[in-house]
């Protein structure tokens, strides 16, 4: 008889353990640093109990922030910086979580397993590269084995090619995490990522699956945080410190908000690629309000995401009793959540704490519970979105 060589018998040990202790990690479209989670699983799918053991973001340094730069969401790269660095995230990711490790006093040898997103390069659904005969596609880069070798932990990572694969865009993924962790029955709810791109997951108060809707909204803070850099020299606008010192130009708000990807129909996906420093200089070009202070810029830009988060909750037409829960670092935004609440006065805004979920912590989390779904669950259907498990296997040895 053939027995199962020693990975496999690995994952089937860990696959049945009634009680996982996981990792997940996220280093989002910000490029701060990098969200590491320990989560304590038990069960799956629907029956999923959740316990935030630890959390921590690692902040990155500014050498390693312009090495990502140099390959991120810009069509010509250099291809050897980008081989490297598919390596050297790996590894560096790896580093990391040995270094939380140590400093949570929890040994490897506990750990079940490491869910990665890795650092996304490029985001190219369809609708975004339009060139005719090729697919959705995206690249996250930051290679598994790299992480499970370094670390001993048996990594899943590059979790969204399945979903492109089985038809969706390969983002977002937030909808599996939100319908097992935030849903309600008698709620309608909304839970709202506002990351560099903003996101929300819609789960409605009956609980019906096939309801439930994700869809990326446009930019979260992506552009606040490029214009900051550029005109203020500061990462991001720390609780909205230049935006509560300037006021909003309607002309550059009307040019901004006229995107047809305002238009399309939810659920749609989007990225840096679009929402970018081009971005905002075409729409102050097309409103002639290139010579306006850099502060109204900020002011304009976060009024922008409001806005555009506004609208897209806009489209479900509730008008009574919907409850919003915020995570995310634009949740810490203050301009940007008190002008979501003048333009949405009958919804409820709170954030995801409500609901036992820290949000810095959130999108971390979720990639550590689709590890906990690749692990033991059973492919969930969810509004129109693939039916399958994600995540693709690393093991040490
Ligand atoms: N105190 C604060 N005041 C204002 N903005 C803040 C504050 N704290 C964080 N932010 C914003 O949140 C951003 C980081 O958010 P987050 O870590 O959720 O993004 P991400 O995970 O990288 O993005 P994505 O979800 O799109 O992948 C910062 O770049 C900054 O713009
Ligand atoms: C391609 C990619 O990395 N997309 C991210 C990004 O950050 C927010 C938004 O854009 C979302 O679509 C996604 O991340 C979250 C975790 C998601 O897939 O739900």
């Amino acid at each position: 008889m053939i027995s199962l060589n020693t990975n496999l018998q690995r994952l089937f040990a860990a696959a049945q353990k009634p009680v996982k202790l996981g990792i997940g990690l996220m280093s989002g479209t910000s490029l701060d640093g990098l969200d590491v989670a320990l989560c304590k699983f038990t069960g799956s799918g629907l029956n999923t109990q959740f316990e935030l053991v630890q959390f921590k973001t690692v902040p990155y340094g500014d050498e390693f922030k312009n090495e990502i730069k140099q390959v991120f969401s810009r069509k010509l790269v250099d291809l050897e910086k980008l081989t490297l660095l598919n390596a050297y995230i790996g590894s560096f990711h790896a580093e990391l979580i040995l270094e939380c490790l140590a400093g949570w006093k929890v040994a490897a040898a506990d750990v079940d397993y490491i869910a990665s997103h890795g650092q996304t390069i490029y985001h190219a659904p369809q609708s975004l590269h339009g060139i005719a005969g090729y697919p959705n596609a995206t690249l996250q880069i930051g290679d598994g084995d790299h992480i499970a070798v370094k670390t001993g932990i048996l990594t899943i990572s590059d979790f969204r090619q399945k979903h492109l694969a089985a038809g969706g865009e390969g983002a977002p993924l937030a909808l599996y995490g939100d319908v097992i962790l935030g849903s309600q029955t008698g709620q309608n709810r909304i839970l709202l990522n506002i990351g560099g791109i903003a996101n929300l997951t819609y789960l409605p108060a009956d609980s019906d699956a096939t309801a439930v809707m994700c869809t990326d909204i446009g930019p979260g803070n992506t552009l606040i945080d490029a214009a900051c850099q550029l005109y203020f020299e500061k990462a991001y606008d720390e609780d909205s410190a230049i935006a509560l010192s300037g006021s909003v130009n309607g002309a550059l708000l009307t040019a901004l908000l006229n995107h047809d990807f305002f238009n399309q129909p939810l659920p749609k996906t989007t990225g840096p690629e679009l929402f970018n420093l081009a971005y905002l200089q075409h729409a102050q070009q097309q409103s002639a309000t290139l010579n306006i202070a850099h502060a109204d810029i900020i002011t304009t830009l976060s009024a922008f995401t409001a806005q555009t988060i506004a609208n897209a909750i806009g489209l479900f037409n509730i008008n009574s009793g919907l409850r919003l829960f915020a995570s995310g670092g634009g949740a810490h935004n203050p301009f940007i959540m008190r002008y979501l609440q003048k333009l949405l006065p009958h919804v409820y805004i709170g954030n995801t704490n409500e609901l036992g979920i820290q949000p810095d912590a959130k999108e971390a989390i979720l990639f550590a519970l689709l590890g906990n779904e690749a692990l033991c669950g059973q492919p969930i259907k969810i509004g129109n979105n693939p039916q399958v498990l994600m995540g693709k296997f690393s093991f040490p040895v």
